[in-house]
């Protein structure tokens, strides 16, 4: 797979070691920034692998802060992402069967590394189940289509 990752400062460093692990694992990697630990905002890199998911420029989106929330709310402001933070793998995998995530966001002052990549392993390997699903993500894109 295509994957595009950004982070923030705090997420710096774990993005590094996740982006090692996916290169291990076969993925191609496009790092949408930060690329250093220099104080910075996290909507920039939430938007920019947001609008690379939703351009099908990349496959799917992975995005670290400090928690993950705030890489989450950025990125589901974008049309058709479905983004979501998981500090286990349990959520990780349903949001992948149930609710066909496009992003996960992780946070890097709540998982570790380990943990962290357990959760991209869980999100990567599973897929969408569609069937009964497939209605609630239609009724969530007929929510987008409301907003102005
Ligand atoms: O987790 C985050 C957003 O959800 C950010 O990483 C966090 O808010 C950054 O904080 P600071 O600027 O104090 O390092």
């Amino acid at each position: 797979m295509k994957i595009g990752v950004g982070s923030d400062h705090v997420g710096y460093a774990l993005k590094l070691e996740i982006i090692e692990h996916l290169k291990e694992l076969g993925h191609e990697v496009v790092d949408f920034g930060h690329y250093n630990n220099q104080r910075t905002d996290y909507p920039i890199y939430g938007e920019k692998v947001a609008n690379a998911v939703v351009n099908k420029e990349v496959d799917c989106g992975i995005l670290i802060c400090g928690t993950g929330v705030g890489m989450s709310i950025a990125a589901n402001k974008v049309n058709g992402i479905r983004a979501v933070v998981c500090s286990e793998p349990y959520s990780a995998m349903l949001s992948k069967q149930h609710n066909n995530t496009n992003i996960l966001t992780l946070g890097a002052r709540v998982v570790g590394t380990e943990l962290a990549k357990m959760i991209v392993d869980s999100w990567l390997g599973v897929e969408y189940e569609a069937g009964r699903h497939d209605k609630r993500l239609e009724m969530i894109r007929e929510i987008e289509t409301k907003q102005k």
